[in-house]
């Protein structure tokens, strides 16, 4: 295993005695974890801050507060001002967060601190798909998205809201920043309003700055002015004896409470997963007289998840058997249905070792109960659209400082920890870019464009955004919304933009579920569109190389038991079907070469889905339909949804791409059922595109379509 440098004690390997994770050096003083909660929290550092923020709150519009992870930001700060009075009058306080598992376990927590009675009473969650809130609440974390979305439907002005606060604003996704944009453009015609913004790894004078503009003080004919707390003593207050909305604050907050050492690699690795496997293992093996440790590892993709996963299993052998069977190890992604990420969150295993694989879902806001040891990979795997290509690429990349900082951050929540990251101190230091870019310069803009426009937002380029997206990237989005029906060629929103902007999904999708309503197939469709948030729904065949050949022949068989000829999209139906006709078990799943979890994950979606398309139509499923017929009716939804990704065969016997003057080569993957069972069809729709093992642009979720639906469902585009 290679070694690490610590930067506070030189070169040091995991293996040797003088490593810091024996127990013998440090010597507990205090639990924490296990000390009453109103204890735990007035030992948190941002206590000492309350009365300085709840006094920026009370006289500044708009207050930034920069602290470290685990000062105590996302969990306390709502509370102070919830004790203060800022529910008053049937206001209420929002905390938005970046992802779901955030706003879930936050709001969990909370309840539990505020203590009055049970999660959805005082405290509560609104995230797609679930609403833990009733009359009763005051405290409401959210995901962004549905924040923007409540705006978007029910209340421009987020009249109930006396605080909206923006946690985690560093993470920058689109729906911060146009929640950033539609909170200053609130601010103007709602100056009660009191924004603030949370993290630990933000640039809070741009943030200030952004909101506190010229424009807003020419707007009150004000001076502009600004305040930091940086540097005073904690809880002092400046001497202001009037409000200041349109001025802002920053604040921030000093020291964590328990410490966390971090080590580097001395040499880089040249595969991260092998390495991050070795570490935790290490970390077992080493750690604290078999009474058990946690670790988090951050891993690029739900792929390298599973992969260090099956590495783990297989170097357990190394172990005791004692010591092996006290390892439990978790996967933690967003494709994972809730249940499984769920069980990351219970820490009900005294004595065991956990080592929990993760994508960055865990690398912001969450504590992971039991975490003593963060490894990072130093990698993660991002959208980013493709000019050149038209495309949107998920691309594995390096992490910024900001994200290693955030990473290093989930340990030492409960405890003293340590975090190992998988590169030099050196490439830390020098190479590493210091904040990820924003989502809004890298990414497919039209749900973005979809959102804004649905808000009112005619001019894009006119509204207020903390960075400009591209000319390029603004026109390609509009073009696919004008494309899909959701805008019209005046660029002015459509009644199917309408809808579609309600949808908890990307506009694709969206408009794919729609048709659904129209073709009778919602069941089937929504089926297809859980399918699509998942890696594969069959297992790949593994195996020792003496039986890889019968696995093969095995595996094969069982694709062919649902293949259906169109390609991919029939098939997942298929499979769908039999599942709701025989309920398959986990066993039988694995019989038939089915992902059982990925499966459950699908269902679940499914379900999600229907539930909402119920507000718009009769829900129905295609039932005594011929195969025909059902092919048909669920490729024609697939393709007015998809329909900007259509590629013809060329006498060349190759794909390319027919939308533009642009057209691109691509070629089905070979992990496609369009690839092994299906026909050679003149036309394919496809939903997922990744970078071929041989360069060129390999196609998931292919089907054969009948080029005539083309001008059919998009008359206005295929003119
Ligand atoms: N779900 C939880 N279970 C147990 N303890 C928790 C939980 N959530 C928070 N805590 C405790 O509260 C502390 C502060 O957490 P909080 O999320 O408020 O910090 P933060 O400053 O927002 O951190 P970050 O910037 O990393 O989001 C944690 O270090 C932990 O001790």
């Amino acid at each position: 295993m290679a070694g690490y440098n610590n930067n506070n004690e030189g070169f040091w390997k995991p293996s040797s005695a003088s490593s810091t994770t024996d127990e013998g050096d440090v010597a507990p003083v205090f639990n924490f974890s296990t000390a009453p909660l109103a204890q735990q929290r007035m030992l948190l550092p941002i206590y000492k801050h309350k009365r300085q923020i709840l006094y920026s709150v009370e006289k500044f519009g708009v207050t930034v507060i920069v602290g470290e992870t685990a000062c105590g930001k996302s969990t306390q700060i709502p509370m102070f001002l919830y004790h203060n009075g800022w529910c008053n009058n049937g206001f209420q306080i929002v905390c938005t967060q970046p992802r779901r598992i955030a706003a879930q376990t936050l709001a969990a927590r909370v309840a539990k601190e505020v203590g009055r009675g049970p999660l959805g009473a005082e405290v509560g969650y609104t995230v797609r798909f679930a609403d833990r809130t009733s009359e009763l609440t005051k405290i409401i974390y959210a995901t962004d998205g549905i924040l923007l979305r409540e705006a978007t439907l029910a209340d421009p002005l987020l009249s109930r809201y006396s605080i909206v606060i923006v946690d985690e604003a560093h993470e920058r996704n689109l729906n911060t920043d146009a929640l950033c944009g539609l909170l200053k453009k609130i601010r103007r015609k709602r100056p009660d309003l009191r924004i603030v913004v949370c993290s630990a790894t933000i640039d809070a004078e741009a943030f200030l700055d952004f909101f506190i503009s010229k424009k807003d003080v020419e707007h009150t004919r004000k001076q502009k002015k600004r305040r930091r707390w940086d540097n005073a003593e904690p809880d002092t207050q400046p001497k202001l004896s009037t409000n200041n909305l349109n001025e802002g604050c920053i604040i921030s907050v000093d020291g964590r409470l328990h410490e966390v050492d971090v080590l580097y690699l001395g040499h880089p690795t040249s595969n991260y997963v092998r390495t991050s496997v070795e570490t935790a293992l290490q970390i077992c093996k080493t750690s604290r007289n078999n009474r058990g440790c946690g670790i988090l590892c951050f891993l690029p993709s739900a792929s390298e998840v599973d992969e260090a996963i099956r590495m783990t299993q297989d170097h357990l052998d190394e172990f005791e058997p004692g010591l092996a069977n006290q390892i439990i190890i978790l996967p933690l992604y967003a494709q994972l249905p809730f249940n499984m990420q769920a069980r990351v969150f219970r820490s009900d295993t005294p004595g065991s070792s956990r080592i929990i694989y993760s994508t960055n879902i865990s690398e912001t806001s969450v504590t992971v109960p039991g975490i003593t040891h963060v490894i990072d990979s130093g990698m993660v795997k991002l959208p980013f659209f493709d000019p050149k290509n038209d495309f949107d690429r998920l691309i594995v990349v390096p992490i910024s400082k900001a994200s290693a900082k955030q990473r290093s951050g989930r340990a030492g929540r409960l405890q003293a920890g340590q975090c190992y990251r998988l590169y030099t101190e050196e490439y830390f230091r020098k190479k590493m870019e210091e904040a990820t870019p924003p989502e809004i310069l890298r990414t497919n803009l039209s749900n973005f464009i979809l959102s804004l426009k649905a808000l009112g937002v005619n001019n894009i380029l006119g509204f207020d955004l903390l960075d400009l997206p591209s000319v390029d990237a603004l026109s390609h989005g509009l073009e696919s919304l004008f494309a899909l029906g959701a805008i019209d060629d005046a660029t002015a929103l459509t009644t199917i933009g309408q809808d579609m902007s309600s949808f908890p999904t990307e506009p694709r999708i969206s408009r794919m579920l729609l048709e659904s309503l129209r073709e009778e197939c919602s069941r089937e469709v929504a089926g297809v569109a859980g399918a699509l948030q998942v890696q594969s729904l069959f297992l790949t065949p593994r195996g020792s190389s003496a039986r890889r050949q019968q696995l093969q022949i095995d595996y094969e068989a069982a694709v062919g038991e649902f293949a259906d000829n169109s390609g991919d999209h029939v098939t997942y139906a298929n499979i769908l079907q039999a599942y709701d006709d025989t309920h398959m078990g986990r066993e039988e799943c694995k019989e038939k070469y089915v992902d059982y979890v990925a499966l459950q994950k699908v269902i679940e979606v499914r379900n999600q889905l229907l539930g909402f398309l119920k507000r718009f139509g009769r829900v129905r499923s295609l039932g005594m339909a011929t195969s025909k017929e059902r092919c048909d009716a669920i490729l024609r939804c697939v393709t007015a949804g998809f329909f900007f990704n259509v590629a013809k065969l060329h006498n060349d016997g190759r794909y390319y791409t027919i939308r533009g003057t642009n057209q691109i080569l691509v070629t089905p993957s070979s992990s496609s059922v369009f690839n092994t069972h299906g026909s050679h069809a003149d036309y394919i729709v496809f939903c997922n595109t990744h970078d071929g093992s041989r360069g060129g642009i390999e196609l998931t979720a292919v089907s054969a379509i009948n080029p005539r639906w083309l001008r059919e469902l998009a008359p206005h585009y295929w003119k």
